[in-house]
């Protein structure tokens, strides 16, 4: 058995589950024995002749584990038998730091099982996976067994009543955000595309765009503003108009020496997109501290958006599932350079999907996504104000276009030295 399935498995009963339906996480965990409790809200409305699966990803390689994660789900989708019901998962074990591990959770009729578990064994041989299977164990449906099936075989697989869980007081992913979904050091985001080499060639190329090392860098002579805000709030309209006005360079994150890879790497898992992105932030941290030094530098996106997307995508449901504000997930990475102001567009969701609509260019999955999904935009703009570091100040993108720049060359003209 994998050296890494083998230490998840070491403290099983103590895991919490959650099973993501409609966006919103239902928890349970295990008990050895029953008290009578109701059963968890994701198995209340089964019927006895459904079977439920689990299926989490414990590969020892996060690269490779990052990789199989939606592979698996395509698999799962075209084999599954029809009728299947396929939902994201994760389990935890609470408080643990990078104890979160995710997978997906199947429910099928019984018919199905024969199936469904060779179609899982076989999944299981190429990547290590911990599979259970749920089943009824009373004639009402009120009380559901977990068996752990034994990734080895030879071991004797452990059954566990599944019990309603408490809400943990933030999405459990945030135990293991800090540098697989957010990253917290030039080094750690290197590292990743360092290891992803092997399967994706193009990572060698970003990586001859690195700096061998942060140089320190001396704090720029000039004022550096950066413009946040989701898509379509007007940063590309507000930036150039700034570049004009103040005699200042504009900048972007990512830079554009890393524009060839862009789509590429948005097609990747977040492990390694996150840190696509997060190079790109270094990369233009260090064009930033040579043109401050000449001019004001304007900055169209950087770490607030690399940070709060990510965040954002890594939960699940409403603000109060982000971790909460003050959590060192939100903290400025100490080897980055620091704007001397950051200012956020925001807009109401009417008003900016008007915008894109009549700006009618193609849209990322992402922003498919701020369109459909009003939470996860709801996340994002949240997980924006509580980042911190450099100061950052809200400004309503919703006049005309002239009136935005003179509100923001005001907010500029009294926060930074012009
Ligand atoms: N203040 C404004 N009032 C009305 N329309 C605006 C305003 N600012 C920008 N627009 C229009 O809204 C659309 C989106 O603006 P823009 O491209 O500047 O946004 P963006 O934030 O850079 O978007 P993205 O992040 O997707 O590149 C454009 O068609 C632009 O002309
Ligand atoms: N510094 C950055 C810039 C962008 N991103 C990500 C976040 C979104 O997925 C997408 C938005 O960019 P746009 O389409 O508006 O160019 O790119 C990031 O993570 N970090």
């Amino acid at each position: 058995m994998a050296k890494h399935a083998k230490s998840l498995l070491s403290r099983w009963s103590s895991r919490v589950f959650l099973v993501e339906v409609d966006e919103k996480p239902l928890y349970f965990r295990l008990q050895e024995r029953h008290g009578g409790e109701r059963a968890p809200r994701v198995f209340g409305r089964l019927r006895e002749a459904d079977r439920c699966y689990s299926v989490l990803v414990c590969s020892g390689d996060r690269i490779k584990g990052a990789k199989f994660y939606p592979e698996l789900r395509n698999k799962l989708a075209r084999d599954l038998p029809p009728g299947c019901d396929l939902t994201t998962m994760g389990s935890f074990l609470p408080r643990v730091r990078d104890s979160f591990i995710r997978g997906y959770f199947l429910k099928s009729s019984v018919e199905y099982s024969p199936h469904i578990e060779r179609l899982l064994r076989d999944l299981g041989r190429r990547e290590p996976l911990l599979v259970c299977s749920y089943t009824a164990a009373d004639g009402g449906g009120q009380l559901w067994t977990q068996r752990l099936w034994s990734p080895s075989q030879d071991e004797t697989p452990s059954d566990y009543f599944v019990v309603s869980s408490d809400e943990p007081e933030c999405h459990p992913s945030a135990l293991s955000m800090i540098n697989n979904d957010v990253f917290h050091s030039f080094e750690e985001a290197r590292d990743v595309f360092r290891k992803c080499g092997g399967i994706i060639p193009e990572a060698a190329s970003v990586l001859e765009m690195l700096p061998g090392s942060l140089e320190v860098c001396q704090k720029p002579k000039f004022p550096v503003i950066v413009i946040e805000g989701l898509d379509a709030t007007g940063k590309t309209t507000l930036t150039e108009s700034l570049r004009d006005s103040l005699g200042a360079t504009l900048l972007r994150s990512p830079p554009e020496c890393l524009s060839p890879w862009r789509a590429l790497f948005d097609q990747e898992p977040p492990l390694i997109r996150r840190a696509f992105y997060a190079l790109g932030n270094y990369i233009t941290a260090q064009q930033i501290a040579q043109e401050g030094m000449k001019t004001p530098v304007i900055v169209d996106r950087f770490w607030h958006s690399t940070a709060a997307y990510a965040i954002a995508t890594a939960t699940s449901g409403p603000v109060s599932s982000l971790p909460q504000g003050g959590s060192e997930v939100y903290g400025w990475p100490s080897d980055l350079l620091q704007p001397s102001l950051v200012l956020l567009l925001t807009l109401d969701a009417e008003e900016r999907k008007r915008r894109l609509k009549d700006r009618g260019l193609e849209k990322t999955d992402e922003e498919q996504q701020l369109d459909r999904n009003q939470l996860f935009r709801l996340r994002v703009e949240e997980a924006y104000r509580r980042i911190s570091g450099p100061p950052c100040v809200t400004v309503d993108a919703s006049p005309s276009a002239d009136k935005v720049l003179q509100e923001t060359l005001l907010l500029i003209r009294s926060n930074c030295h012009l």
